[in-house]
């Protein structure tokens, strides 16, 4: 079985699947008064397609035990998809690059508290991945409307989702 090793999530590592949802180095304005700094537009929501609408939603998922076996890997063809998790707490993020319509090698990304991740349109990804051993909360931003919006892949070969070795 092949291993994926996770790396840190950083804006520039994960542009080519999406956005980093994050106040550190994200502009911001103040407003209401100077009471309130707004971090704004963080990333990129798309929902597109016949009644396309873009859904606010709660998961509460359960943690996946390391090392991940990865076995599947989806997309949403008509829409983006954040997680911001709601408890201040690490989970991996797994995407993969398009080659010709199949899902390349697996890049794994270790969220820290504070961040969340927005998927682009039609980026493979694995499903939520929450770790260390308790339910977490994500506020999940997605789109919602007619037709299909879930491609899935199976891979022949599971990957082996770990983290990296304590330095
Ligand atoms: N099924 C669902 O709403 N969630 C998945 O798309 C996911 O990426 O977790
Ligand atoms: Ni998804």
């Amino acid at each position: 079985m092949k291993t994926v090793t996770a790396e840190p999530l950083t804006k520039h590592a994960f542009r080519p699947f999406g956005d980093v949802i994050e106040t550190e180095g994200a502009e911001s304005l103040l407003i209401n008064g100077g009471m309130c700094r707004r971090f704004n537009d963080l990333a990129r929501v798309e929902a597109v397609g016949e009644g396309a609408r873009v859904l606010v939603n709660i998961f509460r998922a359960r943690p996946y035990p390391l090392p991940l076996k990865l076995a599947i890997v989806e997309r949403h063809p008509l829409g983006s998809q954040a997680f911001v998790p709601l408890q201040p707490r690490p989970f991996l993020a797994i995407v993969c690059p398009d080659e010709a319509g199949r899902p390349g090698t697996p890049r794994a990304f270790l969220a820290q508290p504070g961040q969340g991740v927005n998927y682009a349109r039609n980026t493979w990804h694995a499903v939520l991945t929450p770790i260390g051993g308790e339910v977490q909360d994500f506020l999940v931003i997605d789109r919602g409307g007619e037709g299909s919006n879930l491609e899935e892949f199976f891979f022949a070969d599971p990957f082996e989702v770990r983290l990296p070795e304590a330095p």
